[in-house]
């Protein structure tokens, strides 16, 4: 990619893991037919059925040589498990070129351990999206490192922008956003597993219980985003003094509901540190 130029549908993207999060930002970019599936090269270690299965689901390219694939890319992603972040980096050694923009999405560890790993100076964004950018609803937290130029922040916030929100950040505020909403989809799934789960236990059927349990969540993700109330104001409305909801909100006090969300959030920012202090 050149100086000036920002992401477009010719923009050749390279990503370097094939997992989970791949997984949710291609099918959030090709639905958006942001870059054009022949232009998405992805390679990971060893698992060539799962290359398959990314080359056979959305058409990109199948790529086992890394060498090629950073040839062949104008961004690369790098998208592998903090444990895997250094071999792969130092793998990479001599072939991203000075100018290259690299975005990490690997959790806790700095632009300065890439660079390092890396043998450069140069462009790093790192990021923490979340898994719903397969429906264009992640919401992205971006910092990037000194030598990023204005128009690969364009670039970068551009691709993170297609598959939802994004909020340019200090990178030390990147792990407790790791916390929140990098892990964040992980806390509804589990409170959504509770919720249909009970419904199914009381006697309906599994579908109805899940089809009520989801159109709750949305309707109030809805009225969290659109109402100018505050959540703890929403909350009161729903409940009547007396009432069915003030006596489930009982038992969820009881169990220190929010002391638990508070602490979830707090620890797994804790573990984005972690993750990335061994490295520091
Ligand atoms: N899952 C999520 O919700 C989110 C994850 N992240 C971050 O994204 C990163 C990946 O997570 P996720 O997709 O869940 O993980 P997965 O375990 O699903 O995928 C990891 C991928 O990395 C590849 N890999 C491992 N080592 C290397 C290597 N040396 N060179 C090339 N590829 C390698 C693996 O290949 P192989 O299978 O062949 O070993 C695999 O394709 C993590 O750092 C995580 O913190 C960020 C935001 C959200
Ligand atoms: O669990 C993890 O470590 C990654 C980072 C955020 C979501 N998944």
């Amino acid at each position: 990619m050149s100086e000036h130029s920002t992401l477009s549908f010719d923009t050749r993207l390279g990503f370097l893991g094939a997992g989970s999060i791949v997984e949710a930002m291609l099918a959030g970019i090709l639905k958006n037919e942001l870059i054009a599936p022949e232009r998405i090269f992805v390679a990971n270690r060893s698992d060539q059925a799962r290359l398959r299965h990314l080359a056979e689901t959305f058409g990109v390219n199948a790529c086992e040589d890394k060498a090629a694939l950073v040839e062949q890319s104008d961004i690369l992603i790098l998208a592998m498990k903090p444990k895997d972040a250094p071999d792969a980096c130092r793998s990479l050694r001599g072939l991203v070129r000075p100018d290259q923009l690299v975005i990490s999405v690997v959790a806790g560890v700095s632009t300065a351990c890439i660079s390092d790993w890396l043998g450069t100076n140069g462009p790093i964004v790192r990021t923490m999206p979340n898994t719903s950018s397969a429906v264009g609803l992640s919401v992205t937290g971006l910092s990037a490192n000194h030598a990023v130029s204005e128009q690969q922040l364009g670039a970068a916030t551009a691709l993170f922008e297609a598959i939802g929100s994004v909020h340019i950040v200090s990178e030390d505020e990147l792990d407790i956003i790791t916390g929140l909403s990098g892990s964040g989809p992980a806390y509804v799934y589990y409170l959504a597993e509770a919720m249909e789960g009970a419904g199914a236990k009381a006697g309906l059927s599994r579908e109805m219980a899940r089809q009520l349990t989801v159109q709750t969540l949305l309707g109030a993700a809805q009225m969290l985003l659109h109402s100018s109330d505050e959540p703890a104001l929403l909350r009161k409305k729903v409940t009547s003094p007396g009432g069915t909801t003030q006596a489930g909100l009982e038992v969820l006090d009881s169990y220190r509901f929010q002391h638990a969300v508070t602490s979830a959030v707090l620890r797994a920012a804790e573990r984005a540190r972690e993750l990335g202090a061994q490295y520091r």
